[in-house]
This record gives structure tokens, sequence and C-alpha cells, in this order.
């Protein structure tokens, strides 16, 4: 009661009381005593219902979010000044008529992650006052009629139903300003097309007016697995209607594209290279909604756990990890060295090992909700709840594994044939048909002819408005203008044919026409024997580029010991490969110069494959004073700039050295990870976590940051079965600087969640271990919002040892002393990417473009 005292805030005029996390499962009778209250909250408790709510007539806002409730509380209906009624995440299947038409001046609605179908007429009832409506996470399978009344929406967000079609009439005399609809089946504008936002929908709208509708049916099809397992002869000779075996010389090296069709159906192939060291750029370029063509080599292959393990095991648990929804098909290649009853049993053997895998992901998934339920204090897990059960819906579809002698080319037909059965499946590929306007389709032949055209330079780049020019010059096209070229070309982006990174400042107006090339520049970094390379480079070449022979063996120093490339040496290694593949004219453009900055940089810090790291020692002192949320002056460094490469680091002792061992008494947490920790996410968290903290020392598998002269350190487990990230610091000295030492925890928490998201089947959970030593307990850390400071209790006992532990040394937690007299501002932890992060009530903003491009 007293607690519940201590979380009502009252006002002269207006009541508002907050009853979060309170494990009610009826209303409290004293809350229902105040009929002048405008605001509740009681979000994350264990109601099924609000009997009694009637009573406050006065409401204006009410947050029933995160709770038990089936059945739609019906005395709302009574709640006639309401303006903003939340209930998502609850289990409610119905709303009864008559209940929005009493609420005359709803603004927002939040109904999302419940197991709606439908909403009733009588929404339409608020057409004049509803601006905000949010539908996703439910069954939808189209928008409702009542939406389309509501003209006064301005946001909609439907995500996570099974829309296959937006009405056009949604997007017309509305002033809808955010709009989201990813995560549906949709053909009608297709998913590439809803994701350049309102204004790429209502273009595409008004080119399909009045015009003959085409379907496009196309596939994107990539072929995965271990190297030398036989993918480019698949890809090949699919393509070329032919055996086209392909020598030991002609490996893969990167990923190669290329595009065909087999009856009315497109195949765009992505064939990725299967050495070890390619796969850090793998995240850039595997994306949902494709087929997966799993290729294994058969000769290889064993009945032991370890070989499936490296041939199929690795590449499906990198796939629920990273495309959780994907349709795998797997393919048994060189099944000429094997006996037909060799190739069944490995087949067998294959198939149910990977059904084993599911199963086991099914299993863990299962075990850590069960967790959660059965745990005492439930309402604190609500939003790790939810997030494991949208993982536990969504799984990969395993396709009968075919064998194929790739010599054979009956073998290659028959793949061709399954392939095609299995695309044409609406069950198995929803999205494989798109509905598009013909100037989509003119305009990506054009782009194609283009690209194949003898006038187009070997690397495919092409400035934006030339590439305008060219197509334009075709008769049916001399009409197509900019913003209608620009959506177009979006979406051929998101589809895979051309790539335009708009977002990347330097290469807004460049097109690379051909996806390859920039894979072939990735590869000329990020590859195997990058030392041979180096060493490779010419005389000549060097003197070109003003180095001699010692700057080279400096070079090949650095780099095998501090995994670093100075600027000089990326210029030589692109250079030396540019002129090996006849491609001198694209050099300046993506190396740059001095001065200015090539391409090439910006694309491998947005892709976070390498770390920028200057030697600026001292302070600017002609720098202006730093405040939060402006832009704040580094020094200027004329000193050649060096690029540190994660991937590449082989020691951590000095790392080591410069923390100086863990002690007993450290803040100490760590963030598990299932099925394991994606291959190149520590190098990335690396990456990042340095942009942010310019004092910092980075090793193979830790990393040790300072901010403020205190240390933390990053470090990297990734076992089966007990993959962890841990975060360590020193305990505070004082009591007052709690709160700093666990903003600092939390800024790297946010990267760490924020990262994780491009891996939507990964699970990650925060846990603390117990201080006693030799304990081997663990708490839980509950959900971490932006909202709430992470728990209220002062004390925490463990279930194991029984010993009591003040909060603050387990999780975010400022000594609750400290509060009185005055209470901190409550903890606002954000981070963007790159961009901003917050430390408890202020933020820094890091432009790192704006620190290169000086
Ligand atoms: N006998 C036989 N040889 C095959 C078969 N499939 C592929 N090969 C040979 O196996 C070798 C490797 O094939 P690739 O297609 O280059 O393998 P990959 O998976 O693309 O390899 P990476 O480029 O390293 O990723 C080549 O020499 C092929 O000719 C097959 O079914 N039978």
């Amino acid at each position: 009661m007293a607690q519940q005292r201590a979380c009502q805030e009252q006002d002269d005029r207006a009541s508002k009381v907050t009853l979060s996390t309170m494990r009610l499962r009826v209303l409290p009778p004293t809350v229902l005593q105040d009929p002048r209250m405008e605001s509740l909250n009681l979000d994350r408790n264990k109601l099924k219902h609000v009997a009694g709510i009637s009573k406050l007539g006065n409401l204006r806002k009410l947050i029933l979010s995160k709770n038990e409730i089936a059945d739609f509380p019906e005395e709302i209906q009574s709640l006639v000044h309401l303006e903003k009624l939340e209930l998502n995440q609850n289990q409610i299947r119905v709303i009864p008529e008559g209940i929005f038409s009493c609420l005359p001046r709803l603004k927002h609605l939040r109904l999302s992650n419940n197991r709606l179908s439908a909403l009733p007429k009588d929404l339409a009832t608020c057409s004049s006052s509803l601006q905000y409506l949010n539908l996703s996470n439910n069954l939808f399978r189209a928008i409702p009629q009542a939406v389309l009344e509501l003209v006064s929406l301005q946001e909609l967000y439907v995500q996570n139903n099974t829309l296959r079609q937006l009405p056009r009439e949604l997007f017309e005399g509305r002033p809808l300003k955010m709009f989201k609809a990813n995560g549906n089946p949709l053909r009608e504008p297709p998913n590439e097309v809803c994701a350049g936002g309102i204004q790429q929908i209502l273009s595409y709208f008004s080119q399909l007016q009045n015009c003959h509708v085409e379907e496009d049916r196309r596939v994107k099809t990539m072929f995965l697995g271990a190297s030398l397992a036989g993918k480019s002869t698949i890809c090949k000779s699919l393509k070329q209607r032919q055996v086209v075996l392909v020598s030991e010389e002609e490996r893969t090296v990167g990923i190669e594209i290329s595009e065909f069709h087999i009856q009315d159906f497109t195949f765009l192939f992505w064939d990725f290279a299967g050495q070890l060291e390619y796969y850090v750029t793998h995240h850039v370029f595997i994306t949902p909604q494709a087929l997966v063509i799993l290729v294994i080599n058969f000769q290889k292959y064993q009945l032991n756990n370890g070989i499936f393990q490296e041939l199929v095991g690795f590449w499906i648990n990198n796939l629920f990890m990273r495309v959780p929804n994907s349709v795998v098909l797997p393919v048994g290649t060189h099944t000429d060295c094997c006996t037909e009853e060799e190739v069944e049993e490995k087949k067998r053997d294959i198939m149910s090992k990977i059904q084993a895998m599911l199963e086991e992901r099914r299993a863990n998934l299962a075990h850590f909700i069960n967790n959660l339920e059965s745990s005492e204090e439930s309402e604190f897990y609500v939003d790790q709840w939810d997030r494991l059960k949208e993982m536990e819906s969504c799984t990969l579809t395993i396709l009968n594994l075919v064998p194929v002698n790739c010599t054979n080319y009956w073998d290659i037909k028959k793949l061709e044939t399954t392939i095609l059965e299995h695309v044409r499946n609406e069950e198995i590929f929803p999205n494989v048909i798109r509905v598009l306007p013909p100037v989509y389709k003119e305009v990506e032949a054009a782009i194609v002819d283009t690209e194949q055209s003898e006038g187009t330079a070997e690397h495919g780049i092409m400035d934006l408005n030339h590439l305008l020019s060219e197509i334009t010059r075709r008769e049916h096209l001399s009409h197509l203008g900019t913003e209608l070229f620009r959506d177009i070309l979006r979406y051929l982006h998101r589809i895979g044919l051309i790539i335009w990174y708009e977002e990347i400042k330097q290469l807004e107006s460049t097109v690379f026409l051909r996806p390859a090339f920039l894979i072939t520049m990735f590869k000329i970094l990020v590859r195997y024997r990058l030392v041979q390379q180096l060493e490779s480079i010419s005389v000549d070449l060097l003197v070109g580029e003003h180095a001699t022979i010692r700057d080279q063996s400096n070079w090949v120093w650095t780099f095998k010991s501090k995994a670093m490339l100075c600027q000089r040496a990326m210029r030589a290694l692109v250079k030396h490969q540019l002129y090996l593949e006849g491609m001198k004219d694209v050099f300046e453009e993506m190396v740059g110069h001095k001065a200015q900055k090539g391409k090439l940089f910006s694309l491998l810090e947005h892709f976070e494959i390498c770390l920028e790291v200057r030697h600026a020692k001292d302070l600017n002192p002609g720098a202006r004073e730093f405040v939060p949320g402006k832009l704040w002056e580094t020094t200027q460094n004329c000193r050649e700039a060096y690029y540190l490469f994660p991937t590449y680091l082989n020691q951590s002792e000095e790392v080591s050295e410069r923390w100086g061992g863990d002690h007993l008494e450290d803040l100490h947490i760590r963030a598990y990870f299932s099925p394991e920790i994606p291959e190149g996410f520590f190098q990335r968290l690396m990456v990042k976590a340095c942009s942010f903290y310019s004092a910092h020392w980075i090793a193979k598998v830790t990393c040790l940051l300072i901010c403020s002269g205190k240390p933390l350190l990053i470090k990297e487990n990734n076992q089966k079965g007990y993959s962890y990230i841990e975060l360590r610091s020193r305990k505070p000295a004082q009591r007052t600087e709690f709160q700093f030492t666990w903003d600092f925890f939390m800024a790297i928490i946010f990267i760490i969640r924020k990262l994780s998201e491009e891996w939507p089947g990964l699970h990650m959970c925060m846990k603390a271990p117990c201080r006693t030593a030799e304990c081997p307990a663990e708490f839980f850390w509950p959900d971490v919002d932006d909202k709430n400071t992470v728990t209220k209790e002062e004390i925490k006992t463990c279930g194991t040892c029984g010993h009591r532990f003040r909060t603050e040394l387990l999780l975010p937690k400022v000594p609750s002393d400290l509060e009185v007299p005055q209470p901190p501002p409550p903890a606002h932890y954000y981070v963007t990417s790159y961009g901003t992060t917050s430390f408890g009530p202020s933020s820094i903003h890091v432009h790192r473009q704006s620190i290169l491009d000086k």
C-alpha cells in the first residue's frame, strides 16, 4: 500500500496514477475511488479484467499494456473522455461493436501484439479524432474497412500480420505521416516498395492506375555451404543449362551474382564463397525472403557430428539467427563419388540431424519461455517473453534433400525441376509474386541493357544522373521523372539487382550496376592470405604510390602484429588488384586521395568492417565547449589514418596487461546468446564501441574501453551452449559513482542490443553472476527499456548461497540513500547505430563522418 501511494502523483488539477509492475490481478478498490483521475497506468501486471473501471469517467489516458486480458473490457465504453488507450500485449481476439462509438475523443489506440483478425465497424466513428493506430503483430489478413474511414490518421502500424494487399485508398486523402507494414507477405505493393515509405507507395499506386498490371515472379537464391562443396558448379550449370565443371583455381572469392530465367521465373543467384575469411561480409548480403540452397559435398560428408557441424550445422545455425523464416533446400553433391547406399545413408543422416537441430531450438525456446513464466516475478520479463514468443512462431522450412551428381546434366535438370516446384508453391513462397506497374519492368530492362552495353565500364559504377540520362534516351522512357526513377532504383536495390546506398552521404549519387564489383572491392581487403597480397605488390606500383620496399615491410609487420593497414597500404592493395582486373579507371574514385577519402572507406565504415584509428593524442585547444546534442570538434589530425581490421587480430596480451586481471569485487555482467554469438558480431561490437570511446585497446576476443579514466572490459566467450559477452568494471570506490559505472555498462549493452536486432533469430539475455566466490548462481536481469531504471528493489538474495547483496552491485541501480534528498532524473539510455548515445540525462551525438571529412 505504501508502495502504491509512493507511485501516485497527485496534482491539484488532475490526478495521475501509475501502478506498473505490481503483480496486480484485480484493480485495487482505492484506485476506483478517485473519479477525478485523468490518467491510469496499469502496464505489466497480471490483470485479466478491469471490473469497475467505468467509475473513472474522467480518464483521458488508460494504459493496460502487457497484462493477461483476453476479453475486451466493455466498461471502457463509459470512459467518454478517453484520448489514449493502450491494450497492447494482451490476448484479445475480438473487440465488440459499440465501444468506439462512445469514445469520440480517442486519438491514440494501441492494439499491437494481440490475436485480432478484425475490428468493429464503429471504429469509423472515431474518424475525426483518431490519429495513431497500432495493429502490428496480430492476425489481420486484410486492412479492415473501418481503418479506411479514419481520415485523421497520421500514424498506422500493421507490421507482422498476414496482409497480401494494401488498398490504395489507405494512402489517399488523409494526413498519414508514418506507415509501417514489414513482415507481411505483401504482393501489392511489394515489401520492397513499402520499405520506401508513403511517398513511394503513393507513386507506385499512381503508376498502377489505368495500366495493365504485370506480375513479376522473382526469387533471390543464395548458395551457401562450405568451401569446395560445389556451389559455383551448380550455379553455373543451372544457368548455362549444361554441365560446367569449375576448376579449383576458379574458386569463388567473395560472392558472385548472376541472373537468369527458368520458364516464367527470374532467378537472381548469389553464390557465396565458402572460406571463413569472407563470413564477416555475409551480414551485408544474406537477406530474408530468399531461397537458400545449402550445398553439401557428399564425398567429404561423414556420419559424425564434427563433420555435420562443419558442413551443415554451422550454416543452419547462421540462418536461424539471421533469416529465421527462410526456406532451405539442402543439396548433396559429388554423389558420383559415393555408392547408392552411402548417398541414402548420408541423406537420412543429414535430414535427421537438421530435424534434431530444429527440435533442439524449439526445446530451448520453450525452456527459456517456461523459465520466464515460472519466475515469481514474471511481470518483469514481459518484453523478453514477447520476443521469445515471436521467435517461437518463425522457423526455417527445410525441404527434402536433393542428391546430385554435378557431372551429369540429368541431375542438374532434376534439381531445376525440384526448385521450380518449390517456388511455385505459394504456401512456401508467398512473396514470390510481386504486382508491378509496367514502368518498373521497363526501367529494370533498360538498366540491364545499359549494364550490358559495350560503353559501360567493367566495374559498372555509374553516376545517378548519368544513368537517368541513359535511360531516358529510350523513347518510351523519355518522360521518366527523377523522383519516379529514384523510387524504382530503391526497389531494384532492395531486390538485389543493383546496389545504391543512398543513405551513405558519399555514395548517394553512385549506382553499382554490377553488385559483384562491390564484393570485388570488399574482397581486396577482407580475404584470406592478405599478407601474401601485401607482399606481392610490385616495386613499380610501390614507387607510383611514393612508397619503398621498407614501407612495404612495415605494412606487413603492422598488419601481422596489429591487424592494421595504413591508408597508403590500402591504396596499394586496391591498386594492385584493380590493375590486375583491368579496372584502373575506378581506382581514384574508390580510394580517393589525401584530402578526400574515397568511396571504399565509406563502405568499409558503413558496414563496420574496420575501425579508423587516428593517433590523436592531444585535445583540440581550439574546440568549442562541449554541449550535449551539439556537434563537438575533435582535433584535426594530419597524420596518416590507420584502419584496424578486428577479424585479423590474433593476440590479447596487451589488453590483459592494461586491465590487470579480474578482481572478485568487479561489477560484472554477462550477455548470453543462444544458439551462439554470430560470426563477426564481436568484431562489429568492438568497431561500434570504439567509435564512441576514443580511448580503447582491442585484441582478438577482448577490448578495453576507458571513459573518464574508468576502464570497462568487454570479453567474448563463444562455446557451444555457453556463449556470452562479459562486461566488467572495477567496483566504484564511492557510492556516488555507481550511476556513472552503470551508465557506461548500459551504453555498451544498448550497442549490443542494437546490433543483435540484425539477427532476428538470436536470443540474448542479461545475467549478473552471484558475487559470492564459487557460487554458480546468476541473477536474471528484468526487461530494460528506455523509460524504466532496471529495478526498484534495494536488496537481492541469491537463491543458491543465500547471501544478500545491495542491488546496485548486480543491476543498474543508483544506491537509494543517494536519491534523498534530491532524486536523480530517471536514466534514459538510447543508442542508434553510431549516431547517438545518451548517458543519464545528457546525450552525445557522434558524427563520425564529420570528423572523417575534414
Ligand atoms: N566429381 C564431382 N565433382 C564435383 C561435383 N560438384 C562439384 N565438383 C567439383 O568440385 C570442385 C569444387 O566445386 P565448386 O563449385 O568450385 O565449389 P564451391 O562450393 O563453389 O567452392 P568455393 O568457391 O570454395 O566456395 C570443382 O572442382 C568441381 O568441378 C560433383 O557432383 N561431382
